[in-house]
């Protein structure tokens, strides 16, 4: 155990077990290293077994000094201690990228604007008019990227989609050339996100600040000129989040400013795009691996569609009735989540599990550890899509959108987008994966290495 003088007290701490690992890197690399080789619960497993605490360790990633809270204790402390303890932090190139929006404040006033995003993103908005637009848009792309071919690499062809997909919902773009215009811009600004914030020309960092600077000028371009066509009566407040963001109050007549908004659609435009791309292209890839979980998905897609008049667009209720399909989506995430944690800071020093964690160190909870677990799970790495029925997994042990105050704003947005693409491509086609066993790599998100290349058999009518 380290022991630690502070200069503002006599009285000595007990920092959790651990290594800070080398100078300003700490262990970044042993936890990058991990995702890159596709086994990334290695990082929490290994530090377990070396530092013999299965609750906690201290480490140091980018500069920062970490403590991991582990397994599903770690996931109940941090979710319920938001704003006493903990509040939600992320690593400076998402701070400098991002400006004002949900993510890099806290407090009541994030509070505020998560109830004003949830107003349109909560599953009470989604239910009543969202599910039959994304019906529409999958169908059309359905037609446009996957009709008529043999072979289609998944991965890439689904970002397309889920970046059509969220430029219609929240913004009403319809014309490709603009998406397009918009979709390269993004590109390079994500490349910025997980890289140093080295900030001169050449660099990713620079670059990813000047696209997100042209995202927010034309972003900025559409409020002005939506705001306009409300006035005139030529837009309407329901056609998207935009309309939806510029028309609505709070109780006390407060919107949000146009660079709030703006500030905010960049950031469901990123954070919307690789996590649901990820999970369909995972979806896709357990399909062509597991032919028996395909026939059964097919099966109750068919029976919904049985119950529709020919080219019917589906509603919410048709997506409530995809429980067996929602099972599997629920395992392809547990084996393989999207995101693999996430992280808060200490407001205050405190005690966790008899050790001290000191005032603005950071926390970080992972999902995969946990989720492989053979004390949460059994048989972890065994695909059962069978253990979400009933009563499913105990609490804080599943946690692919993370949990309490600051849980995944897009979990509802997510589930609607992964079933309806599902519905579509089952009831149209069956698939051979053109890479028996490709594999999957953490980088950060997971993604089959070649981005999942299939054969495609349309259903003969
Ligand atoms: C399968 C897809 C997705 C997964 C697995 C996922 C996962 C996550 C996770 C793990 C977090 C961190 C939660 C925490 O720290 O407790 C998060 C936060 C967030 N997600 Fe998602 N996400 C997905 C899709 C989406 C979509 C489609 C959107 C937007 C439409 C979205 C918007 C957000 C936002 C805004 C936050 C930050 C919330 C806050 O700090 O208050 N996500 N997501």
């Amino acid at each position: 155990t380290v022991y630690w003088n502070r200069q503002s007290g006599s009285s000595k701490i007990n920092l959790p077990p651990g290594s800070f690992g080398w100078p300003f890197i700490g262990e970044s690399l042993s936890l990058l290293r991990a995702g890159w080789e596709g086994t990334p619960e290695r990082f929490v497993r290994e530090r377990i077994e070396k530092h013999g605490s299965p609750l906690v360790f201290k480490t140091s990633l980018l500069g920062d000094r970490v403590a991991v809270l582990c397994g599903p204790a770690g996931n109940k402390f941090l979710f319920g201690n938001e704003n006493k303890l903990v509040a939600a932090w992320w690593p400076s190139p998402v701070q400098k990228l991002f400006g004002r929006c949900l993510i890099t404040i806290r407090g009541d006033e994030a509070k505020w604007m998560r109830k004003m995003l949830l107003s349109y993103l909560g599953p009470d908005a989604f239910a009543s008019h969202y599910a039959a637009t994304m019906d529409i848009v999958t169908r059309r792309h359905i037609e446009a990227h996957w009709r008529g071919k043999e072979e289609v690499n998944v991965f890439k062809t689904v970002k397309l989609y889920a970046f059509e997909l969220a430029c219609r919902l929240f913004l009403s773009l319809e014309d490709p050339n603009h998406i397009a215009k918009l979709g390269s811009l993004f590109n390079i600004f994500l490349k910025g996100i997980i890289e140093l914030p080295i900030d001169f020309p050449g660099t990713r960092f620079y670059s990813s600040k000047k696209a997100a600077a042209a995202i927010r000028t034309e972003l900025m371009k559409i409020i002005k000129e939506r705001r306009l066509a409300l006035e005139e009566g030529t837009a309407s407040s329901s056609q998207d989040l935009l309309s939806h963001l510029l028309t609505s109050s709070d109780e006390n007549g407060r919107f949000l400013t146009e660079s709030e908004i703006a500030n905010n659609i960049l950031l469901l435009l990123f954070a919307g795009h690789d996590t649901s791309t990820v999970t369909i292209t995972l979806v896709m890839k357990s399909l062509g691996e597991y032919p028996d979980v395909y026939e059964k998905v097919l099966r109750e897609q068919l029976e919904i569609s049985k119950g529709k008049a020919e080219g019917e667009i589906l509603k919410w209720e048709d997506v409530q009735k995809m429980r067996y399909s929602w099972n599997v989506v629920c395992e392809v995430m547990r084996i393989n989540p999207p995101v693999l944690g996430s992280f808060r800071e200490a407001l205050v020093d405190f005690e966790y599990a008899g050790y001290t964690i000191p005032k603005g160190w950071k926390l970080y909870w992972t999902v995969v550890s946990t989720q492989k677990d053979e004390a949460n799970f059994e048989n972890p790495t065994q695909f059962d899509p069978s253990r979400f029925e009933g009563t499913g997994p105990t609490p804080f042990t599943y946690t692919p959108f993370g949990g309490g105050p600051r849980m995944c704003l897009g979990k509802e947005f997510s589930r609607l987008e992964v079933l309806i693409f599902l519905h579509n491509i089952v009831t149209n086609f069956k698939w051979d994966l053109l890479i028996p066993n490709e594999k999957i790599e953490y980088d950060p998100m997971a993604t089959p290495v070649k981005g999942l290349p299939v054969r495609l058999y349309p259903h003969q009518v």
